[in-house]
């Protein structure tokens, strides 16, 4: 009998019982770096991106079996990478389960698939199908007490930057901050997480080094107690390595798509700087204790600094490294201006650290503030053409200014902007680079080269055969740029289009959009900003969808699915998906390749028939013809903006697919 804690438990999670490890999953519990290579090999998905959309959709045709009503399902088809219904159902509720890309839900995910991959599916083993969860499978055996310390070696890596560790003759995972796979080291328990089936431990120390691992790299006395830096012991190149698999992973795990419609993640780009270089900085300090009911203020300067890993208290942090050098500067400033001034704060509160550049050509005179700059408060960069005198501003409302490469930026201080610098001109340029369609397509060359007329038809031939035909020579000439901000990617690109439209919630990210086209010579016709919601976006567009890109750059819970499904019905030509979240980005750029926006995952044999024809249920024009586009992925790869960091930037090139026949 099930006490009622292990049913409750067998509820929350539904993963076969591991019952006994085979020798060779033993073998894998010894875990090197070479075998958890070969994991992650295992895994990984080494697909072509398919050229030919015409052909591989045909080819998709073939492929997929048929349904009870003889159409074929794409959900079937999909089920050919599980070994059985109950493998395909965990996968469903898996991918049901991820809403907002959470660090929670990514952790929980990658928890289940280590305990997957170390208890390989053995139908044998697992009587009459019947399932039990990890937590019931983990509380056959006795947990260490909480508070305890133990001796865990680190399998694997969770793309929240947390190692999954275990315990010799274990099978309960430990999330351990700080490690890397291979490292055997000292944790204390901390919380054995009922409902989830793992354990949450401290890093204590570390017994046996992962040979990936070298403290001396380590750059900032805070690591591994801030919560704020998680590689700093890993050799930069593994970084970059172990950020590939993030997006491997994203994109397996969370996109719904089947391994053949996922191209190979290219190299993640690195940063050229990987210390000083976080532009923006917000340290804070927590309230004078009972503040909510006393109103006292405090009686000496509080701790400033950021969250302790695990806790929710505030570390004192005089330096932060990944700071550029002003920023650090400001750091410094702050908290001496906080010993002076700590008694006329009553509550908590978070400090802005912006960096702000005046850059004086050196063709100029050179101002008076040049020759008297106060090097306590500014830092003075050179470079061949300029003077660039930089300082902090901790103002939220006042505005700082940045440059990338010539273009020049202002911000409101507090508002969004990217905040490694010393990457956007490698970004940027990368975006420019892949935001018009290749040369060797058809329309592939300069909007100055065009020739063709605009021919865009969803020509309707019968109604079981949609035929969807562009005018494939036409070059694309407009730009939409969805969750623009104040307009980097609007301006950054506006000389390749004839025009580009950039739409922000934020009314004030738009009015500096506005400020920064004129600032960079860009007249209101070629570069035209929408403050509003991206889901009105559509109602006053004009552009002709052949001759349109869409960037979209969301927040990180991504977008949401109205404005997808406004996307799908519009058809832009190419797609460039931007996102700081790759969990939600694959997401949805699942939803653009099934062309479909609607968010009930678990129905999935109802939105797609991979025979060519079209999602069931898709809206169909007067004549029959279908009135929603699908895509497929050119490429995808992350941008390493955050160095240190377990974060990664996707970037993710979609071309719509461009016809459908049978
Ligand atoms: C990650 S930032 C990107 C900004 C810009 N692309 C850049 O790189 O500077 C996301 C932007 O989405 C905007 N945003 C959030 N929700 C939005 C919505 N529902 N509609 C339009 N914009 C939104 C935010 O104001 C923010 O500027």
């Amino acid at each position: 009998m099930r006490s009622k804690k292990a049913q409750a438990q067998a509820r929350a999670l539904t993963i076969p019982v591991p019952h006994q490890a085979s020798s060779g999953r033993r073998e894998r519990l010894a875990l090197s770096l070479n075998t958890l290579d070969a994991l992650g090999a295992r895994r990984q998905l080494h697909t072509e991106p398919v050229k030919d959309t015409q052909r591989f959709w045909g080819m998709m045709a073939d492929q997929l079996p048929k349904t009870h009503n003889g159409k074929r399902s794409f959900q079937q088809h999909r089920g050919s990478r599980f070994t059985n219904k109950r493998a395909q159902k965990k996968a469903r509720k898996r991918e049901r389960d991820m809403k907002n890309g959470s660090a929670e839900e990514v952790l929980k995910f990658d928890v289940q698939e280590l305990y997957d991959s170390l208890n390989e599916p053995n139908d044998a083993a697992v009587p009459n199908g019947d399932e039990a969860t990890l937590a019931e499978a983990a509380a056959e055996e006795s947990l260490p007490e909480q508070g305890s310390e133990i001796e865990v070696e680190v399998a694997e890596l969770s793309s929240t930057g947390d190692g999954l560790a275990l315990q010799k003759g274990s099978k309960r995972i430990y999330v351990v901050p700080f490690t890397v796979p291979g490292d055997v080291v000292k944790v204390k328990v901390y919380r054995h997480l009922e409902e989830e089936g793992y354990t949450v431990a401290d890093f204590l120390s570390v017994v046996k080094p992962s040979p990936a691992r070298d403290d001396s790299r380590i750059g900032c006395k805070y690591f591994a107690t801030c919560s704020g830096c998680q590689f700093q012991m890993l050799d930069y190149a593994e970084q970059l390595r172990l950020k590939k698999r993030v997006v491997e992973k994203a994109f397996r795990n969370f996109s719904q798509l089947p391994p053949e419609l996922i191209p190979a993640i290219q190299d993640t780009i690195g940063s050229p700087l990987q210390y000083n270089y976080r532009t923006k900085l917000t340290p804070h300090f927590d309230g004078p204790s009972g503040w909510k009911r006393n109103k006292t203020p405090f009686s000496k300067r509080p701790e400033i600094g950021f969250m302790p890993k695990g806790k929710r208290t505030t570390l004192d942090i005089e330096d932060c490294p990944i700071g550029t050098d002003v920023v650090r500067l400001g750091m410094k400033l702050e908290r001496e201006r906080m010993e002076v001034e700590y008694n006329k704060y009553t509550r908590g509160a978070t400090i802005l650290l912006r960096e702000s550049t005046k850059r004086i050509p050196k063709d100029t005179p050179a101002p008076a503030e040049v020759e008297e700059l106060d090097p306590a408060s500014t830092v003075k960069v050179e470079t061949d053409k300029h003077i660039d005198l930089k300082t902090c501003i901790t103002d939220n409302k006042a505005t700082s200014t940045e440059y990338i490469g010539d273009f020049v930026f202002h911000n409101p201080a507090g508002s969004f902007f990217q905040n490694n610098n010393s990457i956007l001109p490698v970004f940027t340029n990368y975006i420019r680079d892949h935001v018009l369609l290749p040369p060797n397509s058809p329309a592939g060359s300069s909007p100055s080269a065009e020739t063709a007329t605009h021919t865009h038809t969803h020509t309707h031939t019968d109604t079981s055969t949609p035929i969807i035909t562009p005018n494939l020579s036409t070059p694309i000439k407009y730009l939409i740029d969805a969750y623009s901000g104040s307009g980097l990617f609007t301006i950054t690109l506006s000389s390749l289009f004839e025009s580009s439209t950039g739409i922000d919630i934020a009314e004030g990210s738009i009015a500096f959009a506005r400020r920064n086209a004129t600032d960079n010579g860009l007249p209101p016709s070629q570069a035209n900003f929408i403050a509003a919601d991206a889901r009105e976006l559509f109602k006053s567009i004009q552009y002709d969808p052949d001759r349109t890109v869409v960037i979209l750059d969301p927040p990180r819970k991504g977008c949401d699915a109205d404005f997808l499904g406004q996307l799908l019905r519009f058809g832009p030509r190419r797609v460039v998906y931007v996102s700081c979240n790759v969990h939600t980005q694959a997401r949805d750029v699942g939803m653009l390749v099934r062309g479909d926006a609607s968010e009930d995952v678990g129905e999935e044999e109802k939105k797609f028939n991979g025979d060519g024809q079209g999602k069931q249920g898709q809206e169909k024009g007067e004549n029959g013809d279908i009135q929603g586009s699908r895509y497929e992925i050119e490429s995808l790869r992350g941008f390493d903006f955050f160095p240190q960091t377990s974060h990664v930037e996707g970037v993710a090139v979609l071309n719509r697919v461009e016809a459908i026949a049978t």
